[in-house]
This record gives C-alpha cells, sequence and structure tokens, in this order.
C-alpha cells in the first residue's frame, strides 16, 4: 500500500476552553515522510493539541496546515481526506465486522450509499492483509481484544489514504511485541506522522524528532539526543534519569532511577 506524504505546519497553535488555555502557541513543521513523537507528563496538551489537526479542537488562533491548506477552513470531508487519526479508547458498542470498521476509512473518499469499487476493495484487502487481520475479517469489532482493535483502527486510517496520520497513544492497549510490531509498521510506511508516546524509549527508537508539551506549552523540539537530556526529564517528568544507549539501536534510552 502506498501513501502520498503530505506536509504538516503549526503555526502559533493556542486552545482554550472558557479562560482556560489548554495548548499555548505551538509552531511546528513536520516534514512529509516525518515522524514526531509528542511526549509530555499527563495533562500537558498532547490530546488537545492533536485534535486541533484532526478538526476537533478548533484553535483559538494560529493555524493548521495540511499540505499548504488550513484544515479549518476546508470541509469536514476534505479534511476526513487528508488527515487521518487513530486515538484511544474509541467507543465500540456497535455490530460491525472488523471489516465493515475497516471500510468505514473510505467513506470520506466516496458519496453517500456509494458502494465499494474495486479500488476500494483492493485497499481494504491490502490494509488487512498488512495489520494480519484477514482471520479477523468477520469478527464483530466489539468481541476482539483491545490490541486487535488498535489494529484495525490503524487499518481504517490506513485506507483513508492520508497526507497526515495523527495517533494518539496508539500502544496504549498493546503488549510490548505488538508495540513494537505497531510502531515498526508505521515506521516502515514512510508515512507523516505525529504521535503522542508516553513511552520515552520507543519514541527515541521510532521518532525522527520529538515534541516535549509541558502545560500546554513546547518545552523542547529536537532529535531524541536533544530532547531526552537529564535536565527536561527532571524538570518536566521529576524523575531523576540516567541516560544511556539501546546497544542494538543506538537509540537513546532512558533509565529512571
Ligand atoms: N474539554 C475540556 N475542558 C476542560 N479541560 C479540558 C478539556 N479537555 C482537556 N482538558 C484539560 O486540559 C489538560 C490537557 O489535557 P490533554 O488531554 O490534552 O492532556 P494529555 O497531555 O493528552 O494528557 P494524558 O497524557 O493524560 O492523556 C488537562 O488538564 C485536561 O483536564
Amino acid at each position: 500500500m502506498s501513501i502520498e506524504p503530505g506536509s504538516l505546519h503549526l503555526s502559533n497553535v493556542s486552545f482554550a476552553v472558557g479562560e482556560r488555555l489548554l495548548v499555548r502557541d505551538i509552531s511546528l513543521d513536520v516534514a512529509p515522510g516525518e515522524m514526531i513523537g509528542l511526549l509530555g507528563p499527563n495533562g500537558a496538551g498532547k490530546s488537545s493539541l492533536l485534535r486541533t489537526i484532526y478538526r476537533t479542537n478548533r484553535p483559538s488562533s494560529g493555524t493548521v496546515l495540511v499540505n499548504g491548506r488550513n484544515v479549518w477552513q476546508q470541509s469536514a470531508s476534505w479534511a476526513a481526506r487528508h488527515v487521518g487519526a487513530v486515538l484511544q479508547d474509541m467507543p465500540a458498542d456497535f455490530p460491525l465486522t472488523v471489516r465493515d470498521v475497516v471500510a468505514m476509512g473510505r467513506s470520506a473518499h466516496k458519496k453517500l450509499l456509494e458502494g465499494d469499487s474495486a479500488h476500494d476493495r483492493a485497499l481494504i484487502e491490502a490494509a488487512l492483509e498488512l495489520l494480519q487481520l484477514v482471520p479477523l475479517h468477520g469478527r464483530l469489532f466489539r468481541t476482539l481484544s483491545g490490541g486487535e482493535r488498535q489494529r484495525v483502527l490503524v487499518a481504517r486510517a490506513l485506507v483513508q489514504q492520508p497526507a497526515v496520520l495523527v495517533l494518539d497513544e496508539p500502544t496504549n492497549h498493546l503488549d510490548i511485541h505488538h508495540q513494537l510490531q505497531l510502531l515498526r509498521f508505521v515506521q516502515s510506511l514512510g508515512i507523516t506522522v505525529i504521535a503522542a508516546l508516553h513511552d520515552l524509549n520507543l519514541a527515541a527508537m521510532f521518532c525522527d524528532r520529538l515534541c516535549l508539551l509541558h502545560h500546554g506549552e513546547m518545552e523542547a523540539l529536537g532529535t531524541p539526543e536533544e530532547v531526552l537530556t537529564t535536565d527536561n526529564l527532571a524538570r518536566v517528568f521529576r524523575v531523576e534519569a540516567t541516560l544511556t544507549r539501546n546497544p542494538r539501536t543506538n537509540s537513546v534510552w532512558v533509565m529512571p532511577a
């Protein structure tokens, strides 16, 4: 499956609820094919920021451009065709099969009630295959484990063929094998990704750059080496940590004490 990677430019994005500013003045340029990890402690504003990209939180100020277009000035269906999102804890209380859920990813590319074309079917089959969902394709989505559901939701996002893929804690329900498998897989696609991640070591292994949020503000942006410093970890996460390297991948490895 090939997906044309797009660009993402956030410029001075803020998001407020009432008087409270949850995201403050975030600017970030993501190049086509880049994978950005969004880090920060609980409540730092990661999900709030990601929602401004997939058109759920309208920024109070600033702009979000995908492929040079302001997503908030495009139609909802334009946004659905260009921005894919995999979120934590999606509702599952509906009688749809795995294949139905994956096929829903094509809906933004079609007119209301239009059936699946040969192209749609080929994309759906390819996504089921890639995420090892063929044996599960007829199962009801609500009967799947958390990890299986997460794979289905990634497959659904991929058939959208999004210019930018937003992942909000995509490895939340996954065991370590499936965490690695999912991130390796997403990385191998060469698509543009912005992902909120809690595991600092996985973020360092898979992301080109990391963006560290604290109280809604950007505290650091750069390579994993630049962002995962003992100072940043102490200040933002309130942990004392020793930094080393993963001997196999050579990526930064954080050892909290
Ligand atoms: N709609 C809302 N109304 C009021 N406060 C909100 C709203 N959405 C989020 N918040 C608050 O904004 C802050 C940031 O929340 P957000 O979910 O963006 O953080 P996060 O970095 O994704 O956290 P976590 O790692 O725990 O998922 C939190 O204090 C949260 O309670």
